[in-house]
């Protein structure tokens, strides 16, 4: 299949890469000239605007959009849709608002797709895991681009109807603010508490058949093994947030308490206070590099 992606960065390449390695052809589009030249390295034919990658695509073109959520996406939009009608495909790959996926989804011509991805740049090799929203039709004809950019068949479903793939992946993210939160307690108090732990070796155990196992405890072994069991000078600073705070607006406006994914939300903005020095905090912001290759703020 030919496959346009626009948006070229941590994520982005991925894209290109697994489906120039699964044998598609891909035409590929950044605002940043470097990133177009790295795709084109890999195979892609590079494009100078989005006017031109539509161009170069057939009929029944097949567009996936990788680029931050908010202003980027409606920007992309408005310069694709002249070049788009109802037989062509957009993916949104991104963590767009649910709402935001909806809204697109009804204003342009093409059916949209509403893609939640997880697995981040360290899951490369793997592939992501694909939420899917939006028309049936469109995802079965994008099922052999999923296929190739998720781990296989079983790496990516359709959800339901459009927004429903960002709305799931809204909540895997306040999910995961409050697995972090959980590991960085426990860990924490292994830290503070009675006996001289070696934490790498607490985390290597855990990860070896214990209930609560993961890929965010295996992130924490590497974070240990790399950074000490002290985490040396990662800073009680976790930046992000706007996925988990959409989580808990959604649900207070669903009346479901979520009282956890909110306190380890909060629990980040606390940690924007100067001073605030907590091992828990420190080892989010560790953990945020671990999976999402987000910057490290050290003291
Ligand atoms: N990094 C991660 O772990 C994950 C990121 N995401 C989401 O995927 C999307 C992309 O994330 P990353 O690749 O990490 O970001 P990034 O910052 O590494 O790359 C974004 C790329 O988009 C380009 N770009 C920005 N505006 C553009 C425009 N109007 N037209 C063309 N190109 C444009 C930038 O030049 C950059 O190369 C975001 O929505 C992010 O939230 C989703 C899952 C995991
Ligand atoms: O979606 C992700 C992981 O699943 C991305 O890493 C995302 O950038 C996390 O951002 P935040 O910490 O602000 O929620």
């Amino acid at each position: 299949m030919q496959l346009g992606v626009i948006g070229l960065g941590r994520m982005g390449q991925i894209v290109v890469e697994r489906c120039l390695a699964d044998g598609h052809e891909v035409v590929a589009f950044d605002l940043d000239p470097e990133a177009v030249a790295t795709a084109a390295d890999a195979g892609a034919t590079p494009a100078e605007s989005v006017a031109d990658l539509a161009d170069r695509l057939g009929d029944e073109k097949r567009i996936w959009l990788m680029v931050p959520a908010g202003d980027a996406v409606d920007a992309t939009l408005d310069d694709l849709d002249p070049h788009l009608d109802g037989e062509d495909v957009v993916v949104d790959g991104g963590n767009s608002h649910f709402e935001a996926s909806a809204r697109r989804a009804e204003a342009t011509d093409a059916a949209y797709l509403d893609c939640g991805t997880s697995g981040g740049p360290a899951g490369a090799e793997l592939g992501f895991s694909l939420m899917i929203g939006g028309p049936e039709w469109a995802y079965e004809a994008m099922t052999p681009v999923f296929d190739a950019v998720a781990t296989g068949p079983a790496g990516h479903d359709r959800m339901g109807a459009s927004g429903s793939g960002h709305y799931v992946k809204m909540v895997h993210n306040g999910v995961e603010y409050a697995l972090m939160q959980a590991y960085g307690e426990g860990f924490e108090l292994l830290h503070e508490g009675r006996y001289d732990l070696d934490l790498e070796a607490v985390a290597r155990t855990w990860n070896n058949g214990a209930v609560i196992r993961s890929w965010l405890l295996e992130l924490c072994e590497e974070a240990f093994r790399e950074e000490g069991t002290d985490l040396g000078d990662v800073a009680d600073h976790v930046a992000g947030g706007s996925t988990g705070t959409w989580t808990v607006q959604e649900a207070l406006e669903q009346e479901i308490p979520v009282p956890l994914i909110y306190q380890a939300l909060s629990e980040r903005f606390g940690s924007r206070a100067p001073e605030s020095g907590r091992f828990s905090r420190r080892l989010a912001n560790r953990l945020r590099y671990g999976f999402g290759r987000h910057e490290v703020q050290r003291d």
